[in-house]
């Protein structure tokens, strides 16, 4: 049976109402296409914190969390993925790369422009639909 796996990602919005996304680099699993920025939830830990704990540990970043976007599931070849994307502001810092091959802030509009990871498709379509 597959491994189900709980993810949490953050919607970072900007002043400019511009969300930041991210490129999964060649090292990572699933490599290559877009994403928003997080993790995997551990043992008993609350969304939140776990997303926070994420943002800071890969961006360098602090952020505060608002509200879920949405939560979906979906089936890769070796895992199932929960994903839950929830929205936030960065309250110090700039998004610092260290694992990710590069960072761009898109306006909703454009978000379709990018190959997105499976998994993130319900959430980008309900941000392009928000506006
Ligand atoms: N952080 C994040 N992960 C996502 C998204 N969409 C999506 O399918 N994933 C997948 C990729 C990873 O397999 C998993 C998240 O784990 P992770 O961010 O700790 O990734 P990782 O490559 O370090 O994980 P690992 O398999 O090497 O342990 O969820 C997303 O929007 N954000």
């Amino acid at each position: 049976m597959k491994k189900t796996v709980k993810v949490v990602a953050a919607i970072i919005e900007n002043n400019h109402n511009e969300i930041l996304c991210a490129l999964r680099s060649t090292e990572m699993t699933i490599p290559n296409v877009w994403e928003f920025p997080g993790g995997k939830i551990e043992n008993g830990e609350n969304p939140y914190n776990a997303l926070k704990r994420e943002i800071e540990e890969e961006m360098n970043c602090t952020i505060e969390p608002s509200e879920i976007l949405n939560v979906h599931t979906h089936e890769y070849n070796h895992f199932i993925i929960e994903l839950t994307a929830i929205k936030a502001k960065i309250v110090k810092g700039h998004p610092e790369l260290s694992e990710h091959d590069q960072f761009v802030w898109l306006k909703r509009e454009n978000l379709d422009s990018l190959k997105w990871a499976p998994a993130d498709i319900p959430a980008v379509e309900l941000l392009i639909n928000e506006v």
